[in-house]
């Protein structure tokens, strides 16, 4: 067994361990970043850039199939499977590239591969090969995907985000498993590349969405151009010789469906329990999670610290960074630790509509204000930018606290979210009020006119100027 001796170990080579080692590598050369598996991380690997790029195959194919709309007519849209599936991995392989050569790149002392364990509060055991004894250690494991035992009945038909990205063809029928992010992000592409695919969901539950109104529109929306059943009662799972058979009932219905491949999407499980834990000393909850402070990410008192995915708390890819960067400050100042800052909280789903998240949900804002605050709203039917692209379709909900008429937060499902969540977070980052928002420019025709709608009912509802539809003379029409 080989030993070494750090100030800093990192576990954990993915975007939150590698912006942890690099604050840490700053100030002091005695640092390791321990990788179990291989570079290149989740994000970029089987995460949020294989996702996008088969999302945005599909959404070319639905552009071009529903060109009709504006009397352009694209004489049937054939769709080459291989050619799909060979784009989505060759710009994968772009994007994750880079990511392996920076990490090729660090000095060899600095890197260790190999499966961590905790033998104690300080040290950790690599591979079977290492044994690292470190002042301080950042946990920065990530997640892997959670699949219910009913779902391993699917045997080699079953994939999940790690390895659909490496299929070679697109399959006939898929059963997606979570109408959460993952399964509505890669439900809808696959759909509109023509596979055959039903969602299965339970309890209701839709995407990351909070607030019901805008859960029924995008059900709805969602429900118009694929099966999804977000309340179905699945009896069996069973490998057959033609694919996967599902048993399942809807509202009393029994069905019996075969596809091709099962796919889980059923929520993600932070990569602790392979970690042994127990014996790092610091206090874990009832679900043998890491107690820690979110701003300082510190576990306890201790000298062990958590970011990314691994904490269950916001896990997104800028959140993962943030955290990296939070705790390998922390590590690097130790025993001096302080609490970092931690940006409006900001989501975004790459469905369409997408949907998105800012600041506080619907029901953090009634208890923020103590119930003192108004709901504005938009639809996107008929506002004018959106039916001039042919986007119509959505709702944006807008929360403010009455008396400071502040800015709380908002939820939408509609066109161009990912960019107005944007707008908005910045807003909520700058603690603006509506009156303050509505001050700032709006050029016209624009989605962003829309939003001004909104806040304007929401300005209405506050008591504290006209609503939407009154007093805009300067408004163009379709706003
Ligand atoms: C399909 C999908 C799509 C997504 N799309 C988006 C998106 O569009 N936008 C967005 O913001 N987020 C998205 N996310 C979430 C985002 O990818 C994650 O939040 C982010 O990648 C987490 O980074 P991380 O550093 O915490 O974990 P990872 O990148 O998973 O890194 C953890 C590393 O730790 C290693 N490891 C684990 N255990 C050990 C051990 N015991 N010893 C040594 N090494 C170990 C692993 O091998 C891994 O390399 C998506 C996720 C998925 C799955
Ligand atoms: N665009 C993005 O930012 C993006 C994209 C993908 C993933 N992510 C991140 O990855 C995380 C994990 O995504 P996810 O979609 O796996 O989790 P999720 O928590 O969003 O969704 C899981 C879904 O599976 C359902 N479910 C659980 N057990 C089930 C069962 N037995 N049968 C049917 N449905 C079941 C849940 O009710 C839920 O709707 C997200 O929370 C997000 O942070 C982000």
């Amino acid at each position: 067994m080989n030993k070494r001796e750090v100030d800093v170990a990192v576990i954990g080579a993915g975007t939150a361990g590698m912006v942890a080692y690099r604050q840490v590598s700053r100030v002091t050369d005695r640092v390791v970043l321990i990788e179990g598996n291989q570079y290149g991380t989740t994000c970029a690997r089987v995460g949020c850039m294989p996702s996008k790029l088969l999302i945005a195959a599909a959404d070319r194919a639905h552009e071009m199939a529903h060109a009709e709309l504006f009397g352009v007519a694209p004489g049937g849209v054939s769709i080459d499977g291989r050619r799909v599936m060979e784009r989505v991995r060759n710009e994968r392989d772009r994007f994750v590239e880079p990511v392996v050569r920076s990490m090729q790149s660090l000095p060899e002392a600095h890197r260790l591969m190999g499966h961590a364990r905790f033998l104690d509060a300080h040290r950790l055991v690599v591979g079977d090969h290492t044994e690292v004894t470190a002042e301080r250690i950042v946990i920065a494991t990530g997640s892997r995907p959670a699949i219910p035992g009913q779902l391993k009945g699917a045997k080699d038909r079953l994939v999940v985000n790690d390895n659909l990205f490496d299929w070679e063809d697109l399959p006939d029928s898929v059963a997606v498993f979570g109408p959460g992010v993952i399964g509505l992000e890669l439900g809808q592409a696959l759909s509109r590349l023509g596979v055959r695919v039903r969602v299965f969901g339970r309890g209701g539950s839709l995407g990351s969405i909070q607030d019901g109104r805008i859960r029924d529109y995008a059900l709805a929306t969602f429900r118009s151009e694929f099966p999804l059943e977000p309340g179905a009662e699945v009896s069996e799972v069973r490998r057959t010789d033609d694919g996967v058979e599902i048993a399942y009932s809807v509202d009393g219905r029994q069905a019996r469906e075969t596809f091709d491949y099962l796919l889980a999407a059923t929520g993600r499980r932070p990569n602790v329990d392979q970690l042994d834990i127990q014996n790092a000393g610091i206090d874990l909850d009832d679900r043998g999670m890491p107690v820690f402070d979110p701003y300082t990410l510190r576990c306890g008192e201790s000298h062990i610290f958590v970011a990314g995915d691994v904490d269950n708390d916001r896990p997104l890819l800028h959140e993962a960074a943030d955290e990296g960067r939070i705790a390998g400050d922390n590590a690097a100042s130790w025993p001096e630790v302080k609490a970092g800052l931690r940006k409006t909280p900001l989501s975004v789903v790459f469905t369409d509509p997408q949907i998105a998240r800012v600041g506080l949900t619907l029901d953090q804002v009634s208890d923020a204000c103590k119930g003192c605050f108004a709901v504005g709203e938009v639809s996107f039917e008929n506002q004018g930018r959106s039916r001039v692209i042919g986007r119509n379709r959505g709702l944006l909900r807008v929360y403010g606290e009455h008396g400071s008429g502040r800015f709380m937060g908002a939820e939408m499902f509609g066109p161009a979210a990912e960019h107005i969540a944007h707008l908005l977070a910045w807003s909520i980052e700058q603690r603006m009020n509506v009156a303050e928002m509505l001050a700032m420019p709006f050029y016209h025709p624009v989605i962003e006119e829309g939003v001004r709608t909104a806040l304007k009912d929401l300005n209405g509802k506050l008591n504290m100027g006209p609503g939407a539809g009154e007093d805009c003379m300067e408004c163009g029409p379709g706003t």
